[in-house]
C-alpha cells in the first residue's frame, strides 16, 4: 500500500471542559480519499485545524508526510492544501484571477496557472462566471460559485495532502456531482485527500475509507462497504410517523420480519431488512398505513446513511419534522439493538 501522507496518532484536544478530540487516530495514504464524517460539534474542524498547524494538540502525534506537524507546523502546512469551511476572501477578484493567483503562489508557471484555471472552471462548470468579479457583501458571484472557486484554488497545483472542509456547502446538485468527480480525480492522480463532509450519501461514491467522529471520538472507521456492514441485498424500510404518533417498530418482536438495524431520526424510522423479506415488510407497512398508524413508508436499498446514523447515537430523539430529505448529520438518532 502507498505511504501515509497523513498519520494522526491518538490526538486529544480540549477546550475547557469540552474534549473536542479524544484520542483520535487516522491515516490518509497517497491516492486515497478519506471521508471524515460527524454531526455538528463532533470535532472535525478541530482535527483539521491541528493537521494544518492552526491548533496544537494537548497530546498525541501528527505527521504530514515525514514532517512532525506538531513540532514544525509551518513545514507541515507547505505539504497541505486546505479548503477551509469559511469562504475564501476573493472580493474584488474574478474566479479566473483568484485561481491563477493561487496557482502562482503554489509554484505554477504563469502559463500553467492560466491553463489550470480554465481547466478547473470547465471541470466544475463555472466558466460562465470565470470573468465576473466577486463583490463585497456576497454580490457578483453566488455562494456556490464562490465555494467552487475556493475548491479550484485549493487543488490548482499538486500537493501531497488536500484537506477539504465541507466543500459542497451552497453548491447545487449537478455541480456537486462535478465536484465529487474532481475530488476522486485528485485522489487518483496521487494526492491523499481528507474530506470533511456532512453529506454521507454523496461522499460514499468517492471515498476509499471513512472515519466517523462522535463527540470527539472515532466511533467507526473503514471502507464504505465495511461500515455499511449489512449484506448488499439488505433493504431499508423507512417508516414515516405521524406527528406525535406511536412507532410501530418500537417493540421489534412485533415486527413480522427480521430487523438487522433500527434507527430513529425524528419522525423517520429506518429498518434494515433482508431483501428476501421485502414482500412481507411492505405488506406490514402497508397494513399500518391503511389503518392510519403510519403517515407513509418507502422501501429502498440500505445505504451508508443507515450505518452512519446507527453509530452516531444521541441520548435524545429529534422530534422535529423530518419530512424533508434530511442531512444525516443534522439529526439526532437512536439505535435499537438488532434481533436478526
Ligand atoms: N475555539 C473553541 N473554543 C471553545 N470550544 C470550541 C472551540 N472550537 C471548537 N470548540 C468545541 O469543540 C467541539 C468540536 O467542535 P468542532 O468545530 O471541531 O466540530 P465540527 O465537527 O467541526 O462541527 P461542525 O460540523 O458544526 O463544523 C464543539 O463542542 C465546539 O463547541
Amino acid at each position: 500500500m502507498s505511504a501515509d501522507v497523513l498519520a494522526v496518532d491518538g490526538i486529544t484536544r480540549r477546550f475547557g471542559a469540552v474534549v473536542a478530540n479524544d484520542r483520535v487516530t487516522l491515516r490518509v495514504r497517497a491516492g486515497e480519499v478519506v471521508g471524515l464524517l460527524g454531526h455538528n460539534g463532533a470535532g472535525k474542524t478541530t482535527l483539521v485545524s491541528q493537521v494544518v498547524g492552526l491548533l496544537r494538540p494537548d497530546s498525541g502525534a501528527i505527521r504530514v508526510g515525514d514532517v512532525d506537524a506538531v513540532a514544525d507546523p509551518a513545514g507541515a502546512r507547505r505539504r497541505v492544501a486546505l479548503q477551509a469551511q469559511a469562504q475564501a476572501p476573493i472580493n474584488g477578484l474574478t474566479p479566473r484571477t483568484a485561481i491563477e493567483l493561487a496557482g502562482r503562489i503554489r509554484g505554477l508557471s504563469p502559463r500553467r496557472a492560466r491553463a489550470a484555471a480554465e481547466e478547473l472552471a470547465a471541470e466544475l462548470d463555472i466558466l460562465p462566471w470565470i470573468d465576473q468579479k466577486a463583490l463585497p457583501d456576497g454580490g457578483g458571484l453566488s455562494g456556490g460559485v464562490r465555494r467552487l472557486t475556493s475548491f479550484a484554488m485549493t487543488v490548482v497545483a499538486p500537493t501531497p495532502l488536500v484537506v477539504l472542509d465541507e466543500p459542497t456547502n451552497d453548491i447545487d446538485a449537478s455541480r456537486r456531482r462535478r465536484l465529487w468527480d474532481a475530488v476522486r480525480r485528485i485522489g487518483d492522480e496521487g494526492a491523499g485527500v481528507l474530506l470533511v463532509t456532512h453529506n454521507v450519501v454523496e461522499a460514499e461514491r468517492v471515498v476509499d475509507e471513512l472515519v466517523v467522529l462522535d463527540r470527539g471520538k472515532v466511533v467507526a472507521a473503514g471502507s464504505p462497504a465495511a461500515l455499511r456492514g449489512s449484506q448488499d441485498t439488505d433493504l431499508r424500510l423507512e417508516l414515516q410517523l405521524h406527528p406525535g404518533g406511536a412507532d410501530p417498530s418500537e417493540v421489534l418482536a412485533e415486527v413480522p420480519v427480521p430487523v438487522a438495524r433500527r434507527v430513529r431520526t425524528g419522525r423517520r424510522v429506518l429498518l434494515t431488512v433482508p431483501a428476501a423479506q421485502a414482500a412481507a415488510a411492505v405488506a406490514w407497512a402497508n397494513g399500518l398505513r391503511e389503518k392510519g398508524a403510519l403517515d407513509g413508508y418507502a422501501l429502498a436499498p440500505a445505504t451508508l446513511e443507515d450505518a452512519y446514523l446507527a453509530v452516531t447515537t444521541s441520548e435524545s430523539t429529534d422530534e422535529a419534522d423530518a419530512s424533508d430529505e434530511p442531512t444525516a448529520s443534522d439529526e439526532a438518532a437512536t439505535e435499537e439493538p438488532s434481533r436478526a
